[in-house]
């Protein structure tokens, strides 16, 4: 059973459509993430699912009983929320923590002393004394961070906490979350639109676009296999390319890619079955940083390389010219004219290996490519 789940969860805003979304549900001790562009309705979501905003349809259930709206107060007290800007009451880094606990009936040592110990946990106990609001946005955060887990929230919604800090900052307070997370086991409820962040924390991702669920699945699988288009990209997937499927052979389908020919492997635990007929038009998506590269003529575009004895194919193998080299932080962004671009990522050290007009063998293997659903 679900500590909360949605159901048949529709916003609207005018005749517009907010959000979509037929079930959502967060099992216990879990990090439930959802992910998405801006504007595809995660905090829209975030803010149903805790008890901030009410569905212009559908209902949520806590702990198995439909939440009526003389229940919300409640309910409300029992999880805990930070959002992306901290909100902290204009006092003292400490009353910020006691105040919320006394409200919710904790005696004054005892709210003292959860402070004490939370604001240690994140960091900032030697700020206890100071003006909340003239904290820097890291400090505020962890604030934030250790008023919610003061509360010993049932569930804890985190809406982009991450989002105004410096990469260093950021990352230290990712690793002191999940830290924090494994060992309290608060169920979870996670926003972000970065993928990164996602993968760290998250036990399951949600991704929407546009208001609707895309995909759920474990973060790495969505990054692995992303269900649509859009998703691919989201995720930062270099190539989508039009696709048609020829051929099956053995355990292989063979497309053809504006001419070129690509060997995608057909089994798999993902679902692209459903394209796989021959004659489909498709979609193929394939990373950049799955694509290897030999800086001479090794091989022609008739896939020899790889070519095994019982005639399956484990690499594809394309030939092209450099048309284009930049350095992107300690990667090298290379486009290849193979008669399509192929976009590959380089590691910076082969910076000087190339330059544009080189002749270069790409190769990578069968299963690499992603078959997108349309
Ligand atoms: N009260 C409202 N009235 C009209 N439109 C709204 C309202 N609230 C949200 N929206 C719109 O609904 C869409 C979803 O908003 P939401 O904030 O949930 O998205 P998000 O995925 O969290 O975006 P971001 O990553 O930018 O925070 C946006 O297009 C937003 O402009």
């Amino acid at each position: 059973m679900y500590i909360i789940e949605g159901q048949d969860i529709s916003v609207r805003a005018g005749k517009s459509r907010i959000l979509e979304v037929k079930r959502v549900g967060l099992e216990e001790g879990k990090v439930f993430s959802v992910i998405g562009p801006n504007g595809s309705g995660k905090s829209t979501l975030l803010r149903v699912m805790a008890l901030l905003q009410n569905p212009d349809d559908g209902c949520v259930y806590f702990r198995g009983e439909r939440v009526l709206p003389r229940d919300r107060i409640r309910i409300r007290r029992r999880m805990a929320v930070v959002f992306q800007e901290p909100l902290l009451l204009d006092a003292t880094v400490e009353e910020n923590i006691v105040t919320g606990l006394r409200i919710r009936g904790v005696d004054a040592a005892s709210a003292r002393r959860r402070a004490g110990f939370w604001l240690e946990r994140f960091k900032v106990a030697h700020l206890s004394d100071r003006w909340a609001r003239a904290l820097s946005g890291g400090e505020a955060q962890r604030v934030s961070l250790a008023r919610a887990f003061a509360l010993e929230p049932e569930v804890l919604f985190l809406d982009e906490p991450f989002a105004n800090l410096d990469a260093p900052t950021r990352e230290a307070l990712l690793l002191e979350l999940s830290d924090v997370l494994h060992s309290t086991g608060v169920t979870t409820f996670f926003v972000s639109h970065d993928f990164k962040e996602v993968a760290f924390l998250a036990d399951r991702t949600m991704a929407l676009m546009e208001g609707l669920p895309v995909q759920e699945a474990p973060p790495q699988r969505i990054l692995d296999y992303p269900a649509c288009e859009k998703l691919a990209r989201f995720v930062g997937i270099e190539n989508i390319w039009p696709a048609k499927i020829l051929e099956e052979r053995l355990e292989t389908l063979i497309a053809d890619i504006k001419g070129l020919t690509m060997v995608v492997k057909k089994a798999g635990d993902y679902e692209y079955e459903r394209c796989s007929s021959v004659g489909d038009e498709v979609k193929i998506a394939l990373r950049g940083d799955k694509i290897n590269f030999i800086p001479l003529d090794a091989c022609s575009n008739n896939l020899e390389i790889g070519c095994c004895q019982d005639g399956s194919i484990k690499q594809n193998c394309w030939n092209g010219r450099v048309k284009s080299l930049f350095a992107f932080g300690n990667v090298i962004r290379m486009t290849v004219d193979c008669g399509i671009d192929v976009n590959i990522s380089v590691p910076a050290q082969f910076m000087n290996a190339f330059k544009i007009g080189d002749n270069i063998s790409l190769y990578f293997s069968i299963d690499s490519p992603i078959i997108l659903k349309k």
